[in-house]
Parts: C-alpha cells; sequence; structure tokens
C-alpha cells in the first residue's frame, strides 16, 4: 500500500454499531493474519461509491470481552484488506458532568492503563518505535466533526479517554483518580487499537459515544450494562447516521495524509537490517512492507 492510494475506509464497530446503513455489494469474508484471528469475518461493501471494511470490534452477537480482543489481527487484517482509513465506534462512561449520556466524543488524547494484552506488531527481531504523541489523525477528526453538524449529533471536539482493561466497570476510587488526571471519558478498547494503527501507518480516528456517568457521579452509584445498553440502542441509530455522512467525506480525500500517519514507520525502526528476523519480517509483510521493502 503507498501512501496515495485511494481510500478504503474501515470502520470498527464497538458497543452498540454492529451494522453500517445502506451499504451495498456486501459481503462477509474472512481475512487471515499471521497473529491470529480477528474478532470476525469482514464486512466489504460500498457507501456512494466509496469503498468501507466494517468490522464488529466484538464480533457480531458481542461474542469476544475487551481483554480477549486481537487487536493486532483485527489492524493487521484491515490492512491487508486495503483500508487507509479506520474509524473507531466506542461506548464510553463519561468522566465529567458536562459530557451527559448522548454525547458524542471525538477524542484526541488517550490514558493507556491496559495490562494483559499484546500492544505491538514489533518485537524482538524487528523492534520499532512509533511516536503516538498525537494518537489520532486530525484530517480524520476534522470530517468526523463536520459529519456531526450535518446531521445534529451533539458531539464534542477532544477530550481524554482513560483505556481501562475490564472487564469490570471501574471502582469509585479509580473513576475519581481519572477524573482527576483530567480525563473526559473511560472506555475499555482503544488501546492498543489506536497504538496499533499508528504502526501499520492508517490513519485512525475515535468517536466515543458516551453512555453512562461512570461510578463517581453522585446519581449513579453503580454503572450497570442496562443501563449502558439502553442508552446505547438511542446511541447506534445516530452512529450509524454519522457513518453514513462521513464516509463520503474521507472518500472524497485525495493524496496522503498531511499528518503523516501513512509515514508513522519512516524513522521508527532501529533493529540493523542484518540482525532482522526474516520470519518476523515475513509477518510483518502487510503492516511494515512499505519500509521494510526499500
Ligand atoms: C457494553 S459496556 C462495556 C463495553 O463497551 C465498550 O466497548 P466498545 O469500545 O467496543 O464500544 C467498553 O469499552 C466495553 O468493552
Ligand atoms: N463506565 C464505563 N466504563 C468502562 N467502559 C464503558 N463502556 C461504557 N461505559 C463504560
Amino acid at each position: 500500500m503507498t501512501p496515495s492510494s485511494s481510500p478504503v475506509i474501515g470502520i470498527i464497530g464497538g458497543s452498540g454499531l454492529y451494522q453500517i446503513d445502506g451499504l451495498t455489494d456486501v459481503s462477509w469474508r474472512q481475512v487471515s493474519s499471521p497473529f491470529g484471528a480477528p474478532s470476525d469475518a469482514l464486512c466489504f461493501g460500498t457507501l456512494e461509491g466509496t469503498p468501507v471494511v466494517f468490522l464488529p470490534r466484538h464480533g457480531r452477537g458481542h461474542r469476544v470481552p475487551p481483554s480477549e480482543i486481537n487487536f493486532r489481527a483485527n489492524i493487521d487484517a484491515l490492512k491487508r484488506a486495503g483500508v487507509t482509513d479506520v474509524l473507531s465506534v466506542s461506548a464510553v462512561g463519561s468522566l465529567r458532568e458536562d459530557l451527559p449520556p448522548g454525547t458524542f466524543v471525538v477524542v484526541d488524547q488517550f490514558i493507556d492503563r491496559t495490562f494483559a494484552r499484546e500492544k505491538s506488531f514489533f518485537g524482538t527481531g524487528c523492534v520499532a518505535h512509533v511516536s503516538v504523541a498525537k494518537p489520532v489523525c486530525r484530517r480524520l477528526g476534522d470530517a468526523v466533526m463536520d459529519a456531526c453538524g450535518d446531521v445534529t449529533i451533539a458531539a464534542r471536539r477532544g477530550g481524554t479517554y482513560l483505556v481501562m482493561e475490564g472487564p469490570q466497570f471501574s471502582s469509585l476510587a479509580e473513576s475519581e483518580l481519572y477524573r482527576a488526571w483530567g480525563c473526559s471519558v473511560i472506555g475499555m478498547t482503544n488501546m492498543p487499537e489506536a497504538k496499533l494503527a499508528r504502526e501499520a501507518e492508517l490513519c485512525y480516528a475515535s468517536v466515543a459515544m458516551v453512555t453512562d456517568f461512570d461510578s463517581w457521579h453522585p446519581g449513579h452509584d453503580a454503572v450497570t450494562v442496562d443501563q449502558v445498553v439502553s442508552v446505547m440502542h438511542a446511541n447506534s441509530g445516530k452512529a450509524r447516521a454519522l457513518v453514513k455522512n462521513v464516509v463520503p467525506r474521507l472518500g472524497g480525500h485525495a493524496g496522503p495524509c498531511v499528518h503523516g500517519c501513512q509515514r508513522a514507520l519512516d524513522h521508527a525502526l532501529i533493529t540493523a537490517p542484518e540482525a532482522r528476523d526474516p520470519a518476523m519480517l515475513a509477518k510483518l509483510d502487510a503492516v511494515a512492507g512499505r519500509v521494510l521493502k526499500r
């Protein structure tokens, strides 16, 4: 994949986004990855002329819990499917009074508190260090904000998403700690997804749909799945409208990402060429083929 390829939009659907409206020429296809099994087959289709690949993050029927999602296989499979831009959609709890349930937050920072997940495609035999100082693509975020405006969704630009391991919701003390850190929302899935998208040189943006006030809120002393699911149903119609509106905007984009997402590996590899492990390089053909082949 060269940085100037025409856009193919990947949508990773979280809790509440299990399908895309208006998709034509739909086919579900298994895409295998050297990193293991993705959460499900990938759904290929076209939305107003733009190719789209949809992946339900937890699999169809929400079978896979956050800690068992094979994030590497998901991102690698999307890259193999030709995806250039990934839009992630997630349910989150709110850590701020001014982000009530129903609000969509186009997050721009993460604090990664996960500890039981594979976080890199690279490792012994081929070491790389990419920057995630700015972990999301501003061009994608702009398009999402414009699309939210068109379909009158209450959206906030910017915010920090605290990624917890789960699957239990947070304790009151944890929730208050994350508030003291200035975080905006909390969820269990956007890391290492965003880090891996950066390693794979994919543009990535995340829309966090608030379903609840996390456990800190005086009116809600415990988060429950019932509560999350009922708001999630209300959010999911809006999420589908947003996706339908944003895809043609992203599809109209020409040329490589001006923010450099598609060149993230240019200065990241540190292992000397003669010290690289051929088996490792073979696994990295999709993710890092652009820089490994030169
Ligand atoms: C159903 S509530 C908890 C669940 O929802 C979020 O997942 P996603 O980001 O895929 O929408 C949260 O992170 C938890 O995995
Ligand atoms: N309060 C919360 N904590 C973690 N993940 C969530 N997903 C939705 N609500 C959440």
